[in-house]
């Protein structure tokens, strides 16, 4: 166990009961889990079937699965669980769905699906138009982080308004019920209530897992907490670590206490703390411990560093954010080619996804490679989505999942109670969806035009099954004009530029499919295409995260846990971070955590960014810079006003990145 302080060491070999790692950004608190999974394994005489991890993030659960493989050979890890909190969930509701209360084949309700569901929900409600779809979800997604059922929700109601949204609450979760779906809060909130209501299953479950770890813990929200006591059982073998200092999920539904709470509900809880950063150099690990001074402590931690100062962490004053991202590309390039740095070794970090778009227009025109992560990919994107639902329940009418996206889309009047009862009637007879439409036993349930809504929708996706069995494509585009996709998107969209962009991703996708068609699926069915189509999607969203020597885009939310050598951390200024809606909410706490998170993720160089101006809603604002920067010790700070781009300096620059090319083209 070579690489690990005293400290770490102590951590990685307790194994006599529950132990909390409390310790600041980069003391090496992911090490400790990966390094203690492969201490389990190598010599406490743990199955690596008994092995259970738990992180936040795909991205952080896939980095933590390469650590420990470094450590140890592939056959001795077989069996492993390396997984996020909500991958874990799934397995277990799908391997007892009855106990859930849900049937085998279930179907999962993303984020956008979910406020669909909510939308139509209001739409059939009186005064219904008066909610925020998004804040009813926002608080539905509480009330589950929290174990709270709509029945509780009810009773613990202050005022009309709560009353209101606790019986949204209660009609969101009888229509899961009975279209056999399940949300994400319900991935944890689903077994955290089977473990607690069937006691069989909870010994099962602790008798597989027989040492659990759990990164970043303090962002677990109340849901995961209970998830995780269950899992342990009384035996508590457990090891957690986490930063109260890190903790940026509040707003949804995280509980920072979780790390107090443990002491409570484990007297015998062993505390390690870490000390030593090993990630930053030292003047910008002074910055982030400056930083985060400002803000109030449950545990009063330090952290140093053995680095030397570094070079001194910049700020660019830019004129606007075009120039902004100009700026920063050109100090990529600068990076990559006058100091040999890899594209790899360099983030750009924002608050918020919409930031991102002029930095990738800026590396596209300059030719770097990046790779966004957690923005929208394109079969993520709803009207995307929308096609190929179409698509699949064409080519098979079996899809319940599909029907249910596209039923109501464009809108039929087809609304939730009919879906419901229609759902309920499949269910008892134990037949899907589309079938059900057509049955005459209906009639007793719905009324005569309820009946016919559902029969033109079920004549629309026979008449074009019909046809693209011959015509595939050419029928998705019939299919296309005769919904009247184009002014669906336009009734939906806040600008007619956004419903343009909308449909342009439909005609990509037609155009793509033509040439699938007659290239490598020539010879497939609607049905082969259909399925290929959706193993493609999957690859694309594993893909997004692909290495490769790519500069990284990504929020602070996203970057939590990771580590660069160079980072940028962009849009310093009051509105953007602090975020404009903390300000007006007084949580500018969180938003003090999130510059904290994202300072200490570089390794050897800092850049801030920030702008004079900006455009908001079209209209040019001044912006002003973020206070957080005020309260970074001034001389540590270089600040230099970002040089105008003129036509001559981006030639010369052009030309130093060619001369630098060569130096390096000559020493090899
Ligand atoms: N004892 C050590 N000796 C040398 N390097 C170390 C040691 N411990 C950790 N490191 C390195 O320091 C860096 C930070 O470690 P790690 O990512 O585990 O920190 P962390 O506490 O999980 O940070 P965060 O709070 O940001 O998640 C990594 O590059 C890791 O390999
Ligand atoms: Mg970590």
């Amino acid at each position: 166990m070579t690489g690990l302080n005293p400290r770490q060491l102590e951590a990685v070999h307790y194994t006599a009961g529950p132990l909390l790692v409390l310790a600041g950004a980069g003391s090496g608190k992911t090490r400790v889990i990966t390094r203690k999974i492969a201490h389990l394994i190598d010599q406490g005489g743990i199955s690596p079937r008994h092995i259970c991890a738990l992180t936040f993030t795909n991205k952080a659960a896939r980095e933590m699965r390469e650590r420990v493989g470094s450590r140890i050979k592939g056959a001795e890890t077989r069996g492993l669980t390396i997984s996020t909190f909500h991958t874990l969930g799934l397995d277990m509701l799908r391997r007892h769905p009855e106990r859930a209360g849900l049937r085998p084949r279930f179907s999962l309700l993303d984020a956008q699906d979910a406020e669909a569901l909510i939308k139509e929900h209001l739409r059939h409600t009186k005064g219904g138009d008066a909610f925020s779809p998004a804040a009813i979800q926002h608080r539905i997604s509480r009330w589950k982080n929290d174990l709270v059922d709509p029945a509780q929700a009810e009773s613990l109601a202050e005022d009309d308004f709560e009353a209101r949204l606790a019986g949204f609450y209660a009609d969101y979760e009888r229509s899961l019920r009975a279209y056999n779906a399940v949300d994400f809060d319900d991935l944890i909130l689903g077994p955290a209530r089977m473990l607690a209501e069937h006691p069989e299953l909870r010994e099962t479950w602790q008798g597989r897992i027989r040492y659990l770890l759990v990164d970043e813990y303090q962002d677990t929200n109340g849901a995961q907490y209970d998830l995780v006591r269950r899992l342990v059982g009384p035996r508590a073998a457990f090891t957690v670590v986490g930063d109260d200092d890190q903790s940026i999920y509040a707003w949804r539904g995280a509980r920072p206490e979780n790390l107090a709470r443990l002491q409570t509900d484990y007297p015998h809880l062993k505390v390690i703390m870490l000390e030593q950063n090993y990630r930053s150099s030292a003047t910008i690990l002074g910055l982030a411990n400056t930083l985060i001074a400002n803000n109030p402590h449950v545990f009063e931690k330090r952290l140093w560093s053995e680095h030397g100062p570094g070079e001194p962490p910049r700020v660019l004053h830019c004129k606007d954010e075009g120039h902004e991202a100009e700026q920063v590309v050109s100090e990529i390039l600068h990076l990559k080619f006058a100091e040999g740095a890899d594209f790899g070794d360099i983030a750009i970090l924002y608050r918020g996804n919409h930031q991102a778009r002029p930095f990738e227009k800026a590396l596209r025109e300059h030719n770097v490679p990046y790779v966004l992560s957690g923005g929208t990919s394109f079969f993520a994107r709803a009207e995307v989505k929308d096609l190929m639902a179409y698509l699949r329940l064409i080519a098979n009418p079996q899809d319940d999942a599909a029907f249910l996206r596209i039923v109501n889309t464009p809108r039929r009047e087809i609304g939730p109670t009919t879906l419901e009862k229609l759902a309920n009637y499949a269910r008892e007879r134990e037949i899907h969806l589309l079938d059900a439409c057509g049955e005459i036993g209906l009639g007793e349930h719905l009324s005569e035009r309820q009946r016919e809504r559902l029969h033109a929708f079920t004549a629309l996706v026979s008449e074009h099954a019909r046809r693209g069995e011959t015509d595939p494509v050419g029928t998705m585009r019939a299919l296309v004009e005769t919904i009247d996709y184009a002014a669906w998107l336009r009734e939906n969209a806040s600008s007619q530029a956004v419903a343009d962009r909308r449909y342009a991703n439909i005609t990509d996708l037609l155009d793509w499919l033509g040439a699938l068609k007659k290239g490598e699926l020539q010879e497939k069915t609607l049905a082969e295409m259909a399925t290929l189509l959706t193993l493609m999607d999957v690859m694309e969203r594993q893909d997004e995260d692909e290495g490769g020597d790519r500069v990284s885009l990504m929020t602070l939310h996203a970057a939590k846990g990771l580590e660069f050598p160079h980072v940028f951390l962009v849009g310093m200024e009051e509105e953007l971070l602090p975020h404009r809606t903390s300000i007006e909410e007084e949580t500018i706490e969180e938003e003090r955590r999130l510059a904290y998170v994202g300072i200490t993720r570089a390794q050897r160089t800092l850049t801030f960014t920030l702008t004079r101006r900006r455009k908001r809603y079209g209209e040019w604002v001044t912006s002003e810079p973020s206070r957080f920067l005020a309260e970074l010790p001034k001389d540590q700070l270089r600040w230099d006003n970002a040089r105008d781009e003129t036509p001559e300096n981006r030639k010369a620059r052009g030309l130093s990145h060619l001369h630098a090319l060569k130096g390096m083209l000559d020493v090899d």
